[in-house]
This record gives structure tokens, C-alpha cells and sequence, in this order.
């Protein structure tokens, strides 16, 4: 029997971000290993018209939960869906789910987040730093919490290079960056958050920063621990490979890449892709939950979950593993044929936006102007590559993550543990992996039958003529106005013909 699975058998677990990526693989899991846990308190708000009750039988009749509903069929009964929004004053939770939940709760996995790069500043501060000092405040008012487990990102602290287990200090107090928000208005916000968040790509990650240092200064003495993830893909093993449900880091990409709309990315291609399976970083929350609680560490520890220093792969290699699994599985209805590759410097990136991006764009949109249709190529293309604009800072450089506390947890769990919460990446082999992933992204994203390959390849064939067709037109066309011009040109085709 696994301790740990055994550890939350009877308790009652409060998550936030459950109706995330990483929240709902979080109670996938905690269901299927220990069903005979208390309750799973989740806080939620209401959302796209859907009630919290909706939302929760959404999630439940998902193909995610499958196999938990053999192994725990009253689930519904032990998910307690609870009114809050958390950029508001005490997340706006009625005073009676409140009592419950400080009387109740033994253990906090705090999830949610705003993952947006582009998010404002007033608006990532108050849910990833302020939200997070508020749970803090209500944890210290909870006599039964075992353990508060903090998911952060391996990327709080990417302005280093090198970066060890530790909280690092932000340049300035996360009191008063709050405090200041709270009167000055949007314009002179926007004004000083560059110079906020000076070597920080983003404000996501720079708040990511703040709410850890806001972890280590409202700690009083609760069992925290800080979970930092790099970037989190799609499920490795469980409860099947490849699962995965937003568009979010590698998946827009996939997708985009696949469809044919991106054919070049700028990109190192031997900089480290630290992506890691979202069940990896889920087995490790669970193991780490359970350490906190029973051997109460002295301090605050922090626990990196990344693949790069253990596992490496690169893009070059994910690259051309996703590209090799399009052949045999090729997306539904793709604009182009998948076919891209990536640029190293600025110039050539510019090149082949014009080129490859925005031209075919601008055709296609004339296209279904005079076929009596709305154009939305262009407008569609320029906001990926605004997204690709984003990402390229995470695809542009690697970076070394200590991996101490992950390790030591590791070598503590019990055989048993060690194989139902595997977090040892070493096992990962990357090209069934990203075969998975990519299929996955096909399945549960793109939500495409597997019956409709065989007309997909068909298209990929024809758009592939198509491509030859164009490309010899091109040719031909070029060749002519040469030899109008050129003597030499005139006798080489003369040579040739
Ligand atoms: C010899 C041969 C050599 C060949 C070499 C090979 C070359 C091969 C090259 C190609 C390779 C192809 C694939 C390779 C795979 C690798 C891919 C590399 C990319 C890797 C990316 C790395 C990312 C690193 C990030 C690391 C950061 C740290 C990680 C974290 O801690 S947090 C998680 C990261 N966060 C994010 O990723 C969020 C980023 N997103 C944003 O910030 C925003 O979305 C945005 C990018 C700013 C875009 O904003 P927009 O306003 O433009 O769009 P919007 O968000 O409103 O959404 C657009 C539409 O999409 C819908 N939508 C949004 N979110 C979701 C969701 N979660 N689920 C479903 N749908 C969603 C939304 O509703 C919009 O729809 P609409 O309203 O209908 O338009
Ligand atoms: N995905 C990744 O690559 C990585 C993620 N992380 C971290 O993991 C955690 C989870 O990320 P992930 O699951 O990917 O993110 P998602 O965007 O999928 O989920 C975010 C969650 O936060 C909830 N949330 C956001 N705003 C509010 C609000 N005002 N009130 C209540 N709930 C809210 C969302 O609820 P709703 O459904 O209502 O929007 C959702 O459940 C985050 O802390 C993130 O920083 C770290 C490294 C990498």
C-alpha cells in the first residue's frame, strides 16, 4: 500500500485553479489513488454562462475522469464546489463556506493563477501575489492544515541563469508594489512596469517572483512548501499519455504548426526544451504534500520540477519529432502543408514572416474576398505571431535548474510511492512522448477523429502538388523576365532547350 496514497485517505483537501490544466489532473489523481479521501473543496467562479455545478459536471464527464469514476463512483458527492473569485476581498466567499473551510481544510494546493503574458500589471499582482497572501491569511486561521503547497514556475527567477532551490529576493518589497496599485491609475501603471520589471521577459513571471517572496514573508509557521515547474505538457503516463486541454506554451504551436499556419519559428535549436508532463508535476505536488505534513520541515523548502538537468532534449529534437509524427497523423483541414523550420537570427525571422506568414495570408484573404467572403487570414496570422513574439524568450535560452530537495524527496519515498507518484523524469523516453503529445493535442484539443486521417493525408498530398505547382510557376515566371533581360540567360535556356 503507497503511504502517500494512504496519507490523504480522510482528509480534506482545499485546491484553487482546479478548472485549470494542472488543477484538474491534480483531483484526477488524488481521486484514483486515495478514494476514500474527505472532500476536495475547490474554489470557483462562474464562467462562459456556465454555474459552478456545470462547470464541475463538465469537468467530471470528461474523458479525463473516466477511470476515476470506476474507482470512485460517488466523486461528484466528494467535490464541494465553492462560490470565489479571487481577485476580490476575501475572494467573495459566503461567511458559512468560509467556516467550513477554516474548520475543515487539512491540506492547500494553490493553483490558480493568471498565466497570461500580457496581462496587466494590476491585474497579475492581485491574483498572484495579493489572492496568495489572502490564502496565506486564511491558512493561519485553519487548526487543522497540515501543509500549503504553492505552485510557482521554474521561470520566476529566468533573469538568472543559474538557479538554485531558494526564494530569491525581488528588487522591490511585493507590499509595496500592492499598496502602491491600490491609487495609482492604469496610464502611470503602465508607465513604470517596465521599469518594475526590468529583467523579467514578462509580468507573468515577474509576479511569479512576488508571490513567492510574499510565500516566505506571510509563512508564519505554516508547512509550506514552493513547487516550481518549467514548461508543463501534456500527461506522460496518466491517467493515459497525451492528454492535454489549452492552447497554452508548446499546444498553440503544435497546433499552429500542424495546421500549416507557422513555418518558422526563431528558436535556438540546441537550447533546452524543458517541457515536463503535467502527471510528473502532479505526482511530485502530492508527494511533496505529504512530506511537508508528516516531517514538517524547518523551513520553507522549494522543489524544482523541470526535465533539462536530468533528461534533456532540445528543440531541434522535439521539433523534428512533431513534424515526423504530422506524416502519419496529420491534422484535419491544414491551411498549408506542416513544414516548418526554425530561424536563428532577426533578420531571417523578418524574412520569413514576410515571406512565408503574412504573404500567404494576404492571398488567401484576397481569395475569399473575391469568392464573396469575409477575410480573416491576415488578422489571424498576425495574432500568432504576436503569440510566437511571446514565447521566443523560453526558446531563445536555457537555463539550470538545481534539482537538491526534488532529489532528496525522491530517495525518502518507498519503493511502493516511488512507482504509483513517479516524478523521475530520467525514465521519459521524448520521442513517444511527443508521438503522444502530438496525437493528444489532435484528440482532446483539436477534438479530431482518428477515421478522418486518410482523407487528411489525401489533402496533405494535394496541397503538397499544389505547393510544386506554385513553386514551378514561380520559377518560370522569374526565368522568363531573366532571359528578357539577360543575354547570358538567353543563351543558358537556349543551351538547355
Ligand atoms: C532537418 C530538419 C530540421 C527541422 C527542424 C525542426 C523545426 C520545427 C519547427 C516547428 C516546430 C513545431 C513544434 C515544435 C514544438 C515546440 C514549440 C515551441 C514553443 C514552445 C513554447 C514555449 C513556451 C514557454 C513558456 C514558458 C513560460 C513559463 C511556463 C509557465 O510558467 S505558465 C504557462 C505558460 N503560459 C502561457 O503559455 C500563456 C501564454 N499565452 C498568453 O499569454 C496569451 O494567450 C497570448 C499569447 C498573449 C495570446 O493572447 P491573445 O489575446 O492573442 O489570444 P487569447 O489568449 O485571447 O486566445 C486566442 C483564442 O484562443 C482561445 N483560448 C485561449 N486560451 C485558451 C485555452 N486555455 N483553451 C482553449 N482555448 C483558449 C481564446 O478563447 C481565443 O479564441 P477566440 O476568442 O475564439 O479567438
Ligand atoms: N502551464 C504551465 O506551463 C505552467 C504552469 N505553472 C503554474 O501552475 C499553476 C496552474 O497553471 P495552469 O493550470 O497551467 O493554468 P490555467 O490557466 O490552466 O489555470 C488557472 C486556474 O486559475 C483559476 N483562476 C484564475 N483567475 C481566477 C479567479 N479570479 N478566481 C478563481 N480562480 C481563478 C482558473 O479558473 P477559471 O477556470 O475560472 O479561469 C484556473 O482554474 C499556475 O500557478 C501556474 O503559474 C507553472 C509552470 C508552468
Amino acid at each position: 500500500m503507497s503511504t502517500i496514497a494512504a496519507f490523504y485517505g480522510g482528509k480534506s483537501i482545499l485546491i484553487t485553479g482546479a478548472t485549470g490544466f494542472l488543477g484538474k489532473v491534480l483531483m484526477e489523481k488524488l481521486f484514483r489513488t486515495s478514494p476514500d479521501l474527505k472532500v476536495i473543496y475547490i474554489l470557483v467562479r462562474p464562467k462562459a454562462g456556465q454555474t459552478l455545478q456545470q462547470r464541475v459536471f463538465q469537468i467530471l464527464d470528461s474523458k479525463l475522469f473516466e477511470k476515476v469514476k470506476e474507482v470512485c463512483p460517488n466523486v461528484h458527492e466528494k467535490i464541494r464546489a465553492i462560490y470565489a473569485d479571487l481577485n476580490q476581498n476575501d475572494f467573495a466567499i459566503s461567511k458559512e463556506d468560509m467556516q467550513e473551510l477554516l474548520s475543515c481544510t487539512n491540506i492547500i494546493f494553490h493553483c490558480a493563477a493568471t498565466v497570461r503574458f500580457d496581462d496587466t500589471l494590476r491585474h497579475a499582482v492581485q491574483l498572484n501575489v495579493t489572492a496568495t497572501r489572502q490564502l496565506l491569511l486564511m491558512a493561519s486561521q485553519m487548526p487543522k492544515l497540515e501543509a500549503f503547497i504553492h505552485i510557482s514556475t521554474a521561470y520566476s527567477n529566468c533573469n538568472l541563469k543559474h538557479i538554485d532551490e531558494v526564494i530569491y529576493p525581488c528588487p522591490v518589497e511585493p507590499k509595496k508594489i500592492i499598496d502602491s496599485l491600490e491609487w495609482l491609475d492604469d496610464a502611470i501603471i503602465d508607465e513604470i512596469t517596465p521599469k518594475l520589471i526590468r529583467d523579467w521577459p514578462n509580468i507573468y513571471t515577474y509576479t511569479k517572483a512576488l508571490g513567492e517572496m510574499v510565500v516566505q514573508q506571510e509563512s508564519r509557521n505554516l508547512n509550506i512548501a514552493i513547487i516550481r515547474p518549467s514548461i508543463v505538457g501534456a500527461t506522460w503516463q496518466e491517467p493515459f499519455p497525451g492528454w492535454v486541454d489549452n492552447i497554452n506554451g508548446p499546444n498553440g504551436i503544435i497546433i499552429a504548426t500542424g495546421k500549416g499556419f507557422l513555418r518558422a519559428i526563431k528558436a535556438t535549436p540546441m537550447a533546452v526544451a524543458d517541457v515536463i508532463p503535467v502527471d510528473t508535476v502532479v505526482n511530485l505536488m502530492l508527494a511533496v504534500g505529504w512530506y511537508t505534513a508528516v516531517h514538517r520541515p524547518k523551513s520553507t523548502l522549494v522543489y524544482h520540477i523541470t526535465s533539462g538537468n536530468m533528461n534533456p532534449c532540445n528543440w531541434h529534437k522535439m521539433g523534428v519529432q512533431v513534424l515526423a509524427t504530422f506524416e502519419k497523423i496529420p491534422f484535419e483541414r491544414p491551411f498549408r502543408r506542416p513544414n516548418a523550420n526554425f530561424t536563428s537570427n532577426s533578420f531571417t525571422s523578418q524574412y520569413w514572416n514576410a515571406v512565408s506568414h503574412r504573404a500567404p495570408a494576404i492571398i488567401y484573404d484576397c481569395y475569399l474576398r473575391l469568392t464573396g467572403r469575409k477575410p480573416r487570414m491576415t488578422k489571424l496570422m498576425n495574432r500568432l505571431l504576436r503569440t510566437v513574439s511571446m514565447l521566443e524568450y523560453f526558446i531563445n535560452r536555457s537555463w539550470e535548474w538545481s534539482t537538491y530537495n526534488t532529489e532528496m524527496l525522491m530517495s525518502e519515498l518507498s519503493p511502493e510511492d516511488q512507482r504509483v507518484f513517479n516524478f523521475d523524469v530520467r525514465q521519459l523516453n521524448w520521442l513517444e512522448y511527443i508521438e503522444n503529445y502530438v496525437l493528444g493535442v489532435k484528440k482532446y484539443l483539436l477534438k479530431e477523429d482518428m477515421a478522418g486521417i486518410p482523407k487528411a493525408k489525401q489533402r496533405l498530398k494535394r496541397l503538397r502538388n499544389i505547393h510544386y505547382l506554385f513553386n514551378t510557376a514561380l520559377f518560370l515566371i522569374a526565368w522568363r523576365l531573366l532571359i528578357a533581360r539577360s543575354q547570358m540567360a538567353r543563351n543558358v535556356w537556349f543551351f538547355i532547350m
